[in-house]
């Protein structure tokens, strides 16, 4: 028998304790509720399997109950308390969609074996609905939201690129979405069914990376204790993408220039080149033409990256995309925590087109989950959003320019705020800057 939660509703305490009682000696989780409201409440709190209900709650009947909790909840199973005599009542509860229905007063051994079937069932049906959601995710450029001219223009370029060999750079801010661009590019390509390889240059020392990427020879230094393949080896037939690639070591940048005009190259303390059929995406948020410009970055190598450009537009450049992310996010995360949450309210929305999304889609993504996980209702609205994005002044038709200076230092005063709780002489000693002039800005900015 499996374990689970399970949810009396029912407004005798004595019967309720009783029952729930009964059924954690038989190992389950047991919730209770004395009203349907209150039930319903506890629902969508928690993750409920089995749910037994009174026919005669203080607020609705039993019967409309169960309706409620199929329509809503269709994995939880629901079983009907009936009053002695009243076979009736159990028919309609199943009609309604009760697993089963019990006479009140009933033997407890018929309660025992009714819930763990009843348990079987739900918990068996949870499985499948997670399952099928997964089958259901979305790959490639599907999973790009986004209607807005400046995202569909990407799109489509991307589109026309992925279906070529071609060298891409992913250029644009922290958060925009290269990585996920990346991926739709690889899935769109005829190199779908091998690996996507995805690697990170800033996340290793020189000698890691090096390592990681081409692999080694046995004995080659020490702690090489056996021949180690590379990632460019694993992704061969692939895709390989590489993050952050303003931060590649000169030495590594002329090996990666080698794997990419001739796909091959070095393993670490090999002779012979070993030969790869890879194709190489790069993405940065740096400038790559001042890295050349200050000699960090070689000129040749990103000649050979950039011949396919496609630079991904700040989150504030998309305000129209705004509200259907919030709407996919709010899905995304309402699944995932089991909550009902399917509403964003008109001010939630306004305060999210008004804030410039220095984080781009990765902190809108954590705002909106912060918000589903707050939330006590069905709706999102702007108490659950932090602090600096509740403070932002919504004002129509004048949006926050990416290049406006004062805009910056808005956000900065803000966080600087919100990390000192709103304590206004710390923030001012933190900006090194009088409190004068701390409040004089704040009067400016409207962040009084
Ligand atoms: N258009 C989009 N639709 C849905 N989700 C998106 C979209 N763009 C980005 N995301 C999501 O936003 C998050 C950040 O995206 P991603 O990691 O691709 O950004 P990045 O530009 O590679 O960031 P970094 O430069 O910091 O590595 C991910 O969770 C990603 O799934």
């Amino acid at each position: 028998m499996q374990k689970g939660k399970l949810l009396i509703i029912d407004d005798e305490e004595r019967l309720r304790n009783l029952m729930a009682r009964i059924l954690q000696l038989e190992g389950h989780e047991v919730i209770t509720a004395g009203t349907a409201k209150e039930g319903l409440r506890k629902l969508q709190q928690e993750n409920i399997q089995v749910v037994l209900s009174d026919v005669k709650l203080p607020d609705t009947d039993g019967i409309t109950l169960t309706d409620t909790i199929k329509k809503t909840y269709p994995s939880t199973e629901v079983i009907v308390l009936t009053a002695y005599g009243t076979i009736n009542d159990g028919v309609k509860a199943i009609k309604a969609g009760a697993f089963d229905y019990i006479t009140k007063g009933d033997d407890n051994e018929k309660i025992i074996p009714l819930v763990s079937k009843a348990m079987d069932k739900a918990l068996l049906q949870q499985k499948v609905l997670e399952l099928q959601s997964k089958l259901n995710e979305k790959f490639g450029f599907d999973r790009l939201i986004g209607k807005s001219t400046a995202i569909s223009d990407v799109i489509k370029l991307a589109q026309k690129v992925a279906l070529t060999d071609t060298t891409v750079l992913l250029l644009g801010e922290t958060g925009t979405g290269k990585e996920i661009f990346a991926e739709a590019i690889h899935q769109a390509s005829n190199r779908n069914t091998k690996s996507f390889v995805a690697v990170n240059c800033s996340a290793f020392t020189k000698e890691l990376l090096e390592s990681e990427l081409f692999g080694h020879k046995v004995g080659s230094f020490t702690g090489a204790v056996k021949d180690k393949k590379g990632l460019f080896e694993e992704a061969s037939g692939g895709t390989i993408f590489l993050d952050e690639i303003g931060e590649l070591d000169h030495d590594l940048q002329a090996k990666l220039l080698r794997v990419l005009e001739s796909q091959q190259f070095l393993k670490i303390g090999d002779t012979k080149p070993t030969q790869v059929n890879v194709r190489i995406l790069a993405a940065t948020n740096r400038n790559l033409q001042t890295e050349i410009n200050e000699g960090h970055f070689r000129s040749d190598l990103f000649y050979r990256l950039s011949v396919f450009q496609i630079t991904l537009p700040p989150l504030r450049e998309r305000k129209k995309d705004i509200k259907l992310l919030g709407e996919y996010f709010m899905q995304y995360f309402a699944l995932k925590v089991k909550k009902q949450v399917n509403q964003l309210s008109e001010e939630f929305v306004s305060k999210l087109e008004a804030y410039p999304w220095p984080g781009n889609i990765r902190e809108f993504k954590n705002v909106i989950e912060r918000a589903v996980i707050l939330t006590d209702n069905n709706v999102l609205d702007e108490s659950l959003l932090p602090h600096e994005i509740q403070q932002q002044q919504v004002k129509a038709g004048a949006p926050i320019s990416a290049f406006d200076l004062s805009s910056v230092e808005k956000l900065h005063i803000q966080r600087v705020l919100n990390h000192t709780h709103g304590n206004r002489a710390e923030a001012a000693h933190l900006l090194n800057i009088g409190v004068a002039t701390l409040y004089r800005k704040l009067k400016e900015y409207g962040l009084e």
